[in-house]
Parts: structure tokens; C-alpha cells; sequence
């Protein structure tokens, strides 16, 4: 079954266009990276397929249910952590743990799930209004796996995080995916996105440019590594390392020389032409194309977060909100309820 297919989804606010024509197949079991910069419609693209706002034209179904017509049950069986997510700010972790799983029937402990977001026990006992960005994307993250999802949809989930948090959420999504959950995980931290995503789709401008494995980006973005070597021989001409079959380009700049290249196997030959020129080899290091380098290469961007990103107009549309429980429930509920305290 796949998870997420959308045919021609196009979200027009007015003259601006977030989303054209995007036709996407995500999998059953996979996890799916879903890349671009700021403003390239990402966020545009997960409030269609749960129905937060509805398209221009196109459509898409949701783990075989209708985006639209069928919300309900989409709802029931996706875990989302959105972006901009809002909280309630005096309810206490504990509280938000106990109304997802009230409204998404899970049996999970409130304490397991702190500990696999890495939040502490004192900490969910404070109201989350005084919580940093990071705890409260740890929580976020913990209610949205709760009762088992069949999808697990994350829209810039590293937001806020320390490295150790980065590291807590990897282990999290691939320990759904083992489970069989579906992740679709959007983000332009590009670099997180390689270490657990079986598939990328780039989107850029409200435009899908291309779907495939990192290693089928590499392949056909044709962006090879580098080796930097570092030498006290300043203007080196470029020239001696023409001809060595695989080096597709070389630049001197100080005391480094950066040499690119396509076949990892030139490292040896071009170290010794080095040395043979006369030129001292103090030292070297290897740098592995980024994904910021495959971003480059097929939007022909640096993937500058603030690049696509025009004035939101005063139109708006939305029929729901990315509240935390995917709009489960009102939040309401669990206002009255901070009064009593957790
Ligand atoms: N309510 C709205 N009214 C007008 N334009 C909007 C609205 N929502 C989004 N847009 C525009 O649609 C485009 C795509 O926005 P979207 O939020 O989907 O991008 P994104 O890829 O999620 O960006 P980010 O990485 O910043 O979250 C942007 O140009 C944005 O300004």
C-alpha cells in the first residue's frame, strides 16, 4: 500500500503559488526526506494531506484514505509533529502526554515516552510556558508517536534541538521505521536528512525537482568529494594535476589546494603527481559531497533558507490548525484541566 500519494497538488494563495502540480508517491515502510528551503512548500504540502488547508486543485490520499474527505480517519492514524506547533503554555508535559493518549487511545506510559524523547520526570511536571525550544519539541516529538502511528509525519523536527537531541530523534524514527511506521520528514537541515532517509524528494519554489536515494542524487547529480591538502607551497599552478583521469577540478588558495573528484580511487595518484612536482605535502583531509552540494546542483541554489521567502499575504484559508494532536480534540480540554494542575 502507499502511504502518501498525491496527483497535481496545487495551493494558490492569491497571485503567490506554494504548491504546483506535485504528484508524489511515499512508500508503505519507507522514510522519506522531504527537502527544500524556506518558502519551498513544504509545510504547504503536509497541511494538504491532513487537510489544515485544502487545495487549489489536485488531490491525495493518506494511507489509502481520502486527504479531504476522509480527515477523520487520517487523523486517527498519523502521529504529526508540525511545525509552529502550539502548546498550552499552563499545562504541565504530564497533561499534554495524558490528553494524546486519551485522544489517540495509546497504552504507552507517560514516563516511557519522556525517556525516549530524553525529557525529565520534574521537568514534564512544569507548566511547558516554561519550557525551552528544545523540550518543547521533545514533547512534541513524544506525543506524536504515541498510540502507534501508522504515519509519522515530521515537519522540521531538529528545530531548537542540541546535537544529543538530534541524535535521541534519529534513534526515534528509525526505531518506528523497524516497526513498520512510515516517517515523512521534512526539513532544510539538509545534512539530517541523509543519515535516515531511505528516499528525498527536493522540492524548491513550490516545485518538485526530483525523487530518489541519496546515493541515486549523488550518482546523477555527478557532485563528487573533495581532498583538501594542505601545503606551505603557495600559488600552486593547477596545471600539474592535468590528466589524471577523475579529477573534475582544482583550486589553490593560500595554502590549500582543493581537488574534486568523481572517482574516490584518483586520491593516491594525485597525492603522488603532488609530491613528484615538488610540492610539500603537510597534510590532507577528505570532504564528502553534502547534501547541501546535491541541493546546489539540482535547484542550482546554495539552498539559503531566507531565498524563497516572499511576504506571507494576509489570506489565509486555513480550515484548521496545526495544533499538536493533528486537531484531535479542542485544546480547551486541557486548559480547564491545567487549573487543577497535573
Ligand atoms: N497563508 C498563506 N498566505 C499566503 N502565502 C502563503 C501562505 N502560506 C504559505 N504561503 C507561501 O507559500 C510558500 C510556501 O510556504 P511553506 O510554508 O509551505 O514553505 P516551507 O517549505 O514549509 O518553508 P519553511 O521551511 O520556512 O517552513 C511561501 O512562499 C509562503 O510565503
Amino acid at each position: 500500500m502507499t502511504a502518501i500519494e498525491t496527483t497535481g497538488l496545487t495551493k494558490r494563495y492569491g497571485e503567490q503559488t506554494a504548491l504546483e502540480d506535485l504528484s508524489l508517491t511515499v512508500e508503505s515502510g519507507e522514510v522519506f526526506g522531504f527537502l527544500g528551503p524556506n518558502g519551498a512548500g513544504k509545510t504547504t504540502t503536509i497541511d494538504l494531506l491532513l487537510d489544515f488547508v485544502r487545495p487549489t486543485d489536485g488531490s491525495a490520499t493518506v494511507l489509502g484514505y481520502d486527504a479531504h474527505a476522509e480527515t477523520d480517519a487520517v487523523r486517527d492514524r498519523v502521529g504529526i509533529l508540525p511545525d509552529g506547533f502550539d502548546l498550552w503554555e499552563r499545562s504541565s508535559g504530564y497533561r499534554h502526554l495524558e490528553f494524546a493518549l486519551e485522544s489517540k487511545e495509546g497504552t504507552e506510559s507517560p514516563d516511557a515516552l519522556l525517556e525516549r524523547v530524553g525529557l525529565d520526570r520534574d521537568d514534564a511536571e512544569r507548566p511547558v510556558g516554561d519550557y525551552s525550544k528544545g523540550m518543547r519539541q521533545r514533547l512534541a516529538m513524544a506525543m506524536a508517536v504515541v498510540g502507534d502511528p501508522d504515519l509519522l509525519i515530521l515537519d522540521e523536527p531538529s528545530g531548537g534541538l542540541d546535537p544529543h537531541g538530534i541524535r535521541t530523534f534519529r534513534e526515534i524514527i528509525r526505531e518506528e521505521a523497524a516497526d513498520g511506521t512510515t516517517v515523512f520528514f521534512s526539513s532544510h537541515v539538509l545534512g539530517q536528512v541523509a543519515a535516515v532517509c531511505d528516499r528525498v524528494a527536493i522540492l524548491d519554489d513550490g516545485e518538485l525537482v526530483t525523487v530518489d536515494t541519496i546515493e541515486g542524487l549523488r550518482e546523477r547529480s555527478g557532485v563528487g568529494s573533495r581532498l583538501i591538502v594542505d601545503t606551505p607551497n603557495t600559488g600552486l599552478d593547477a596545471t600539474i594535476l592535468t590528466g589524471i583521469d577523475g579529477v573534475t577540478d582544482v583550486t589553490a588558495d593560500g595554502d590549500q589546494v582543493r581537488i574534486s573528484y568523481a572517482n574516490p580511487a584518483v586520491k593516491a595518484p594525485v597525492i603522488h603527481r603532488l609530491v613528484e612536482s615538488g610540492v610539500s605535502v603537510l597534510d590532507f583531509e577528505i570532504e564528502e559531497a553534502t547534501l547541501e552540494d546535491l541541493f546546489a546542483a539540482f535547484t542550482g541554489s546554495d539552498g539559503d533558507p531566507s531565498r524563497n521567502r516572499p511576504e506571507a499575504t494576509a489570506e489565509t484559508e486555513r480550515v484548521g490548525t496545526p495544533a499538536i494532536d493533528g486537531g484531535a480534540a479542542a485544546p480547551e480540554a486541557v486548559e480547564r484541566d491545567a487549573e487543577v494542575g497535573r
